[in-house]
């Protein structure tokens, strides 16, 4: 198969969809790969890096997309990326449809098969490629909000750990996954004070034994959420309906209980935000105020820090890819996992969740490809 892997042009955005190592994978294994010219040189991986591992360095976007039979790339597409795709071509990235309606018009008149890497599943009950970024932005969240609390970022100016004789600041986190877990790692680690708020008792009770008494954990119900933010400094969002739109936890007349100054960093905003006034800022214009509430809600932060990233996903994608280069769409077939990943397939919607927020008609990922009674079942 001929893989192609084209710059990442979103605002700010330097990761790319491949490492050499993982293109030497790819073409020890006899596949052909090609690279848009310089599309990890902000990154320190430059074209001769691509060139020794075997890839074919291109000068276009245009090019790529034109050659490749199968697309790999880090976030959605762009509505001209969308536009050069075509019937029978792959996508493998990240998606997130069910809070981008254009994008999904545009992925299903294109004809696409598109399988999204934050719906991909694994026999944990995990989201193995949503995992390594969750990672990534889980423990940028605090960084990022501690800087938002600065007084000279509109911030109430409180120092996250505090010093002695002067508390700490309060960070609670909602959603205790991935990015949860990580953001109360590192806020713990920078001396705040942290509660994490979930719905899953099973995930409270893991919580509570990984970190004992160093933090707090509370079941998410409305009233929790509430009571939390009113003496919260700092608020992280990171729940997940796995495909969804983002329940809204925290709505615009609960702001006024909050602390002037305080933060909100929406890590959920990608799948459309778990706060009602949250809406997708970018690496460079990353903050606004409401009510007196800094909102922080940057929908691709791991490519702040897209070397790390890099080389986090790849080492994640790298065997989803070689299976979709070794197999093409029967790859799909063999391995239920990577199905649930199917989003678009010849202009069918093919995940529910994102066919429920737009009222779109749903067809299972089998049945678009024609793989009825024939497809392996998740054991
Ligand atoms: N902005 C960005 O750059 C990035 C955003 N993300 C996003 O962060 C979000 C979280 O991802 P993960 O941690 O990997 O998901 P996860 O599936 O590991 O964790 C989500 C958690 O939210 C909990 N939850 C669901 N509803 C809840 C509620 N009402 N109250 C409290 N908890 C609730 C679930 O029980 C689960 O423990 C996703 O939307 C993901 O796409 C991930 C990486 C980068
Ligand atoms: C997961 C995601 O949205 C990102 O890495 O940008
Ligand atoms: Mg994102």
């Amino acid at each position: 198969m001929l893989i192609g892997v084209p710059k990442e042009i979103k605002n700010h955005e330097y990761r790319v969809g491949l490492t050499p190592a993982g293109v030497r994978e790819l073409t020890s294994a006899g596949h052909d790969v090609v690279v848009e010219t310089n599309a990890g040189l902000a990154i320190g991986l430059d074209n001769a890096q691509y060139e020794s591992a075997g890839a074919k360095i291109l000068d276009s976007a245009e090019a790529v997309f034109e050659q490749a039979d199968m697309i790999v790339k880090v976030k959605e597409p762009q509505p001209n990326e969308c536009k050069m795709l075509r019937e029978g071509q792959l996508l493998f990235t990240y998606l997130h449809l069910a809070a981008d309606k254009p994008q999904t018009d545009l992925l299903m008149a294109s004809g696409a098969t598109c399988v999204a890497y934050e719906t991909v599943t694994d026999a944990h009950g995990g989201l193995p490629l949503l995992a390594p970024m969750s990672e990534v932005a889980g423990r940028l969240a605090p960084q990022e909000g501690a800087a938002c609390l600065k007084k000279a970022n509109g911030g109430s100016g409180v120092l996250i750990g505090g010093v002695p004789g002067v508390s700490p600041a309060q960070v609670s986190v909602i959603g205790g996954g991935v990015v949860g877990l990580n953001a109360a790692r590192i806020a713990l680690g920078m001396g705040a004070n942290v509660t994490i708020l979930d719905r899953s008792l099973a995930r409270l009770k893991e919580i509570d034994d990984m970190f004992g008494d160093k933090l707090n954990t509370l079941f998410s119900t409305e009233e929790a959420i509430r009571e939390q933010i009113k003496i919260a400094d700092m608020v992280i969002g990171a729940v997940l309906i796995p495909g969804a739109a983002a329940p809204k936890l925290i709505s615009k007349d609960m702001l006024s209980t909050m602390k002037p100054g305080s933060v909100l960093v929406d890590v959920a905003i990608d799948q459309g935000g778990c706060f009602e006034t949250s809406k997708p800022t970018t690496h460079q214009e990353p903050t606004y105020e409401i009510d007196g509430v800094i909102h922080y809600c940057v929908a691709n932060m791991p490519g702040a820090v897209a070397r790390t990233s890099t080389f986090a996903l790849t080492n994640a994608t790298l065997p989803y890819v070689v299976q979709l280069a070794n197999k093409g769409k029967d790859a799909l077939a063999a391995n239920p996992h990577l199905l649930e990943g199917l989003n678009v397939h010849k202009g069918q919607l093919t995940c529910e969740a994102v066919a429920e927020a737009f009222n779109y008609d749903f067809v299972t990922p089998a049945k678009a490809l024609g793989l009825s009674g024939n497809v392996q079942k998740i054991a």
